[in-house]
């Protein structure tokens, strides 16, 4: 069973001197580590604070996230976007039902839930079909790692990431560094 305790000494550690999270999202926290059989898959509130800071700091306004799960991450990133005005939106992807349904229930019940989209699918497809008159400021692949690549492809051809907008990779340099170094030489040479 997955819980806090298995947050690596690092992870505790940064934990400690974090800002912390919201009582809304340490309770979806909460219920996703009690009720979710791959809770571990979830981002840690360190790395949901990160989040948070990169869409602040970029001053994103849309945000794209493949792989919701329960929704936390979408959330994260929502509190981002609290002061970005009307066009701020986090559209989210994810194509387990079973998941799809706990994250649109946390979703609709945050105060930020008008904040984001929630899509069910196969990101593949999600992503070919995507309005492409929206560009992405961010965009967070958090789902399954052998997909990178086309999801990679899919936005750089469809042109959804915007001019000084950015890709974040979750687990880019853990075991995928092969798909990782893919993508550094043709970002780097095209
Ligand atoms: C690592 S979890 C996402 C965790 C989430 N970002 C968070 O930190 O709260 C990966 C999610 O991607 C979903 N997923 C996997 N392959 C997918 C695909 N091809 N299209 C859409 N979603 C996918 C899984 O069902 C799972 O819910």
């Amino acid at each position: 069973m997955f819980d806090k305790s298995n947050f690596s000494p690092n992870e505790q550690y940064s934990l400690k001197y974090t800002t912390k999270q919201s009582p809304y999202l340490e309770s979806v926290q909460e219920k996703t580590i009690s009720s979710c059989p791959i809770a571990y898959q979830m981002i840690s509130p360190v790395q949901g604070a990160f989040l948070k800071f990169l869409v602040q700091m970029s001053k994103a306004t849309k945000v794209l996230e493949i792989g919701a799960l329960t929704g936390y991450s979408a959330l994260c990133m929502a509190e981002g976007l609290k002061e970005r005005g009307s066009e701020a939106k986090v559209v989210t992807l994810e194509k387990d039902v079973e998941n799809f349904k706990v994250a649109k229930e946390n979703i609709k019940s945050s105060e930020l839930g008008h904040l984001i989209e929630l899509k069910l699918g196969d990101a593949v497809d999600t992503l070919s079909n995507l309005d492409n008159s929206v560009q992405y400021d961010l965009i967070f692949l958090d789902a399954d790692k052998i997909n990178y690549i086309n999801y990679y492809n899919i936005i750089l051809e469809r042109n959804l990431l915007s001019d000084d907008g950015f890709i974040v990779v979750d687990n880019g340099l853990t075991n995928f560094s092969l798909l990782v170094s893919e993508i550094e030489i043709k970002f780097r040479y095209g």
